[in-house]
C-alpha cells in the first residue's frame, strides 16, 4: 500500500541474485506505475522503464528530448509501485560524464534497481532506426566510467548499451562491448542485433550478462524465451509491447463509440472496477483509516 515493501537497496541486491541464478529475467515495459504493479502480479522478474515510453507518453518521439529531471521522476514513480527490481533507460545519460554520474545518483535514490546507458551520438534516436550514430570509443567509455565512479550503491545494475552493430559491423560492436565491460559495465545491451547468430557471438565473447531487446517492428525477428534462454540471454525486455497494446486497445474503443454510439460493445475487453480496485489494493487503504480512526491510547 502507498508504495511497495522492499527497499530499493533490496530490489537490487534480488536483481543480482536473480542474475545470477543464471535464468532468463523477463522484464516488459511499464507505461505507467499501475501497469509495473500489473506486470508483478503476473509474475514477472522485473519493469522495464522505456525511453521510447515514457517520450510517448509526453506526445513525444523518442529522439533525446526528455530531461534527466523527467525520466529520473516517472521511473521513481514505477519503481516505488512494485515490489520488482525496475530497470530504466537513461539514454545517453544526458549530457557530459559528470552529467552521466549525477543521472545515475538520481536514479539510485530514485530507488531504482539498475539503468542502460548508450553509446549514441545526442540527439539519440530508437535503436530500431536508421540513421543513427555512435560516439567515438574515448567518449563511450568515459560514459561508463562516469557511471561507475559516480555510483553509491554497487548492487546498482550498470548496463551498458552499445549502438554500434547497425553503424559499424558485429565485430566492431562486440569489440565495443568489451571495452564498455573493462571500464566496469555489469552487463551488456547489444542493440538493433538482425538475429540469433548474432546474439550467439556476442554471448561467446562476453562473460557478462547479456540484455536482448524485443521490441516489435524493429531490425530482428522476436526470438521466443525459450530461444532466448538457449542463446545465453540474461535479461529480455519488452520495452514498447504494453503501450501498444493498450493504444491499440484505446484505438479500438474510441472507435467503437463512434460507429455504434456507446462503448457497450468493449466493456466485455475491459479490466473491471473490481480489477482494477484489487490492483490498487484498495482494501488496505480502508483498512489503513479504519486503523487510525478507531485507534485509542
Ligand atoms: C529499448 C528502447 O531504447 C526504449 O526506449 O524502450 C527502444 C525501443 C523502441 O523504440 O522500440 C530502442 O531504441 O530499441
Ligand atoms: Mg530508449
Amino acid at each position: 500500500m502507498l508504495y511497495a515493501t522492499p527497499t530499493p537497496a533490496e530490489k537490487r541486491v534480488a536483481l543480482r541474485e536473480a542474475l545470477a541464478s543464471g535464468r532468463l529475467l523477463r522484464m516488459p515495459g511499464a507505461f505507467n506505475p499501475l501497469s509495473a504493479r500489473l506486470i508483478e502480479r503476473k509474475g514477472f522478474d522485473g519493469v522495464y522503464v522505456s525511453g521510447a515510453v515514457l517520450s510517448a507518453e509526453l506526445g513525444l518521439p523518442d529522439i533525446g528530448l526528455t530531461t534527466a529531471t523527467e525520466v529520473t521522476t516517472r521511473a521513481g514513480q514505477v519503481a516505488r509501485m512494485t515490489g520488482l527490481p525496475s530497470l530504466v533507460d537513461a539514454d545517453t545519460g544526458f549530457g557530459e560524464p559528470m552529467n552521466v554520474a549525477r543521472t545515475v545518483q538520481g536514479l539510485e535514490d530514485a530507488g531504482l534497481a539498475g539503468c542502460h546507458i548508450e553509446d549514441q551520438v545526442n540527439p539519440k534516436r530508437c535503436g530500431h532506426l536508421d540513421g543513427k550514430d555512435v560516439v567515438d570509443d574515448e567518449t563511450a567509455l568515459r560514459r561508463i566510467r562516469a557511471a561507475v565512479d559516480g555510483r553509491r550503491d554497487p548492487h546498482f545494475l550498470l548496463v551498458a548499451r552499445t549502438d554500434a552493430r547497425a553503424v559499424m559491423g558485429l565485430d566492431a560492436a562486440i569489440d565495443r562491448a568489451r571495452s564498455l565491460v573493462d571500464a566496469g559495465a555489469d552487463a551488456v545491451f547489444p542493440e538493433a542485433l538482425t538475429g540469433p547468430e548474432e546474439f550467439a557471438a556476442f554471448r561467446a565473447a562476453l562473460d557478462v550478462p547479456l540484455l536482448a531487446n524485443m521490441t516489435e517492428f524493429g531490425k530482428g525477428r522476436l526470438l521466443t524465451v525459450q530461444e532466448l534462454t538457449d542463446l545465453g540471454m540474461n535479461i529480455v525486455i519488452y520495452p514498447v509491447t504494453l503501450l501498444r497494446l493498450a493504444m491499440g486497445a484505446a484505438d479500438a474503443g474510441l472507435d467503437e463509440i463512434l460507429r455504434t454510439g456507446t462503448q457497450e460493445g468493449v466493456v466485455d475487453r475491459m479490466q473491471t472496477r473490481a480489477e482494477l480496485y484489487d490492483l490498487l489494493d484498495y482494501a488496505s487503504y480502508n483498512q489503513f483509516d479504519e486503523d487510525v480512526f478507531t485507534f485509542r491510547l
